[in-house]
């Protein structure tokens, strides 16, 4: 039963490294290394450069916003850093460690999250974490068309669960045994 709970409470979320720091070596290896620290599974991860209209409909929710232009311009300026992150609570988890979205307070209010450390401007935040279940899914979609998670839940996930992983360390992916 114990197993259960804590089954139950494992997440998959999805995080984004935006253009601004895609190709910065030393804002890479900080978000991986505090990935690896804090005990997330790193499932799938790619590089991608969204369309301006793929960000816009990422951004769907945001479309009468001033930011909104640009917000969608800035992200498909470049490649983005994908992963699908799985952990216990991983949704809540990650957006705590990527801190508040206006890097402008943040770094007074939140100093040692990523955006409190390595945000540039509210626009060029530099990570981006799903905010709930359901968006999680819909944006893993996005980026991992191929990626089912009814296959994974059944054939990955186990393995796991149960220590037959092994981190892959050039392709950065936690690949089960
Ligand atoms: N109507 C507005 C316009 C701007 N701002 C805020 O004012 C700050 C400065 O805006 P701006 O100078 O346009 O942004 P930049 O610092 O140049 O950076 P970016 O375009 O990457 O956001 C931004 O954080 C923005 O969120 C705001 O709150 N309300
Ligand atoms: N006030 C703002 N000024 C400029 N850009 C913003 C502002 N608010 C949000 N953004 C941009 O839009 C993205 C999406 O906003 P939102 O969903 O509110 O935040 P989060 O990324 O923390 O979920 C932010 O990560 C940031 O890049
Ligand atoms: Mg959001």
């Amino acid at each position: 039963m114990y197993n259960q709970v804590v089954k139950t409470s494992m997440q998959l979320t999805l995080a984004l490294i935006k253009p601004n720091a895609v190709f910065v070596p030393y804002v890479i290896q900080y978000i991986h290394k505090i990935l690896l620290d804090e005990n997330f599974f790193i499932i799938r991860r790619t590089h991608l450069r969204l369309s301006l209209d793929q960000a816009g409909d990422f951004y769907k929710e945001h479309q009468l916003k001033f930011f909104h232009n640009r917000l969608v311009s800035f992200m498909s300026s470049g490649p983005l850093e994908a992963m699908v992150l799985y952990r216990d609570d991983a949704i809540a988890h990650w957006r705590k460690l990527i801190g508040p979205t206006k890097v402008y307070q943040t770094i007074y209010s939140h100093p040692s999250s990523i955006r409190g450390i390595y945000g540039l401007t509210d626009t060029r935040n530099t990570i981006h974490g799903s905010d709930s279940p359901a968006t999680a899914l819909k944006e893993i979609k996005v980026f991992f068309p191929n990626f089912n998670i009814e296959d994974w839940k059944q054939h990955e996930e186990p393995k796991l669960m149960s220590g037959m992983f092994k981190l892959d360390e050039e392709a950065f992916v936690h690949h089960p045994l």
